[in-house]
């Protein structure tokens, strides 16, 4: 067995409390095997030095599209739905699977030096993110995302049958740091008799189901109009609401959708910088957490937010979710930091999002020598409103060092950057 102690800082611990404690690590299993003093702990074969550190779990991104990242500032200061048609998907018609793989990249770097430790993507060429996964060391739950308008019925199926093939496939991979799931995009960009077909295969086979949900107006009215139901009730009757699915964003939810949320025990991945930007709305933060709704945080892709930092999301959550309700004390610095720990981390169904024995040992270390963290008066006040990605001086997913003093172990992080700005620009180019 090989060991890493993680040491000489202190620790969040799952019930927000912070202590002075040194970590012991299994890095063949993947998983923390005690938190003590360092003579409790003992020595283990490598060392990682998190003095004036505070060690926090690895944060969890729970809905992104992560080659995206290639969209960084392309298409600004739209609605979604015209920035979606008029911007986003005349480029992503021209995609290829290199431009995925280059994209996840700079993607996945901007993460691991941020301190997230998983995420959750639905796109296209997954299989490229899944190597990418491989390669670089961090954890994901990855879906192949399904779109039915401007498809002919055999394509569609063939997407439909790819998603599930895909979910298939790549289940366990990288060591089972890869999970999957089967990703219809959205409720109005899926014809129903799809779900009808293809959702009673993912629930026979156990793959776990995530969706666009509830996200704008112009998305909630017509299924409103053509259904006579709320979206989620509409999403229920399809059976796509259980306790392994998950919805991104859940903005324009009603009191009767929470309550189905939380009796479905349906997770809804909040993405507070994509709704602020794409004007999408304000999602009910305090009171999905108040109907018993867990709730985790997510970026988006980077085209909407325009980064992938979840230390800015914890940091949005809290904000907006205060100016939502006209009330400082809704969503507080202990909620977001609860989401984009353990709530992300119940959605995606990883043992992760906490430190403890027998946790995986997906972990980020905070540096807190910099001038705008002192003074330490109270360290969750700071992970949500403070603390920056860059403070991040190393980052351990499964037991693996991805980061050590800001330096990438498992990223040539000049040549992704070369790589993806030429890949963009020539991708840009192909559209026009
Ligand atoms: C079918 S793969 C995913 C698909 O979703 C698009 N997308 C990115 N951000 C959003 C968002 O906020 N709402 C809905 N769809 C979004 C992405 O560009 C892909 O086409
Ligand atoms: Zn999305």
């Amino acid at each position: 067995m090989t060991t890493l102690t993680i040491g000489g800082g202190q620790v969040l611990r799952p019930d927000m409390t912070v202590e002075r404690a040194d970590i012991l690590v299994d890095s063949d299993a993947g998983e923390i095997l005690a938190i003590g003093d360092a003579d409790e702990v003992g020595n283990g074969d490598e060392y990682l030095d998190a003095s004036d550190g505070l060690v926090i779990p690895g944060l969890i991104n729970a809905h992104t599209h992560v080659a995206m990242t290639l969209f960084r500032g392309h298409a600004d200061d739209k609605e979604l739905d015209a920035w979606l048609q008029e911007d986003i998907w005349p480029v992503e018609a021209e995609l290829q699977a290199d431009d995925v793989r280059a994209g996840a990249l700079l993607g996945i770097a901007e993460m691991i030096r941020s301190g997230t430790t998983a995420f959750a993507d639905m796109y296209f060429f997954m299989d490229e993110v899944a190597d990418v996964v491989a390669d670089t060391g961090i954890r994901a739950t990855l879906g192949h995302g399904c779109i039915t308008v401007g498809k002919d019925d055999e394509q569609a199926h063939d997407d439909f049958k790819h998603s599930l093939d895909f979910a298939r496939t790549y289940d366990g991979h990288a060591d089972g740091r890869v999970q999957t799931m089967f990703t219809p995009h959205s409720l109005t960009t899926v014809d129903e008799k799809f779900y009808e077909e293809y959702i009673p295969v993912a629930r026979d086979e156990g793959i776990p189901i995530h969706i666009h949900a509830n996200e704008t107006v112009n998305e909630v009215d017509p299924i409103v109009e053509e259904h006579d139901q709320r979206p989620l009730e509409y999403a229920d009757s399809l059976d796509v609401l259980a306790d392994d699915s998950f919805i991104a964003h859940g903005v324009h939810v009603d009191e009767d959708e929470r309550d189905l949320l939380a009796e479905r025990d349906t997770s809804v991945i909040h993405c507070p910088a994509s709704n602020m930007k794409l004007a999408s709305g304000m999602a009910p933060v305090q009171k999905l957490l108040d109907a018993d709704v867990s709730v985790g945080l997510g970026t988006d892709g980077a085209a909407s937010n325009n980064d992938l930092d979840m230390f800015d999301e914890m940091r949005d959550a809290a904000m907006v979710g205060k100016l939502a309700t006209m009330d400082a004390s809704a969503v507080p610095a202990e909620a977001v930091v609860r989401m984009a720990t353990e709530g992300s981390a119940s959605a995606l169904g990883i043992d992760s999002g906490r430190i403890e024995a027998g946790a995986n040992a997906d972990l980020a270390v905070v540096d807190l020598s910099g001038e705008h963290l002192k003074p330490p008066h109270n360290l969750v006040s700071h992970l949500a409103y403070a603390v920056r990605g860059s403070d991040v001086c190393h980052t351990v997913c499964d037991g693996a060092v991805l980061m050590e003093d800001r330096t990438l172990q498992t990223i040539d992080l000049d040549d992704v950057k070369d790589t993806a700005t030429e890949r963009a620009h020539a991708l840009v180019e192909r559209a026009e």
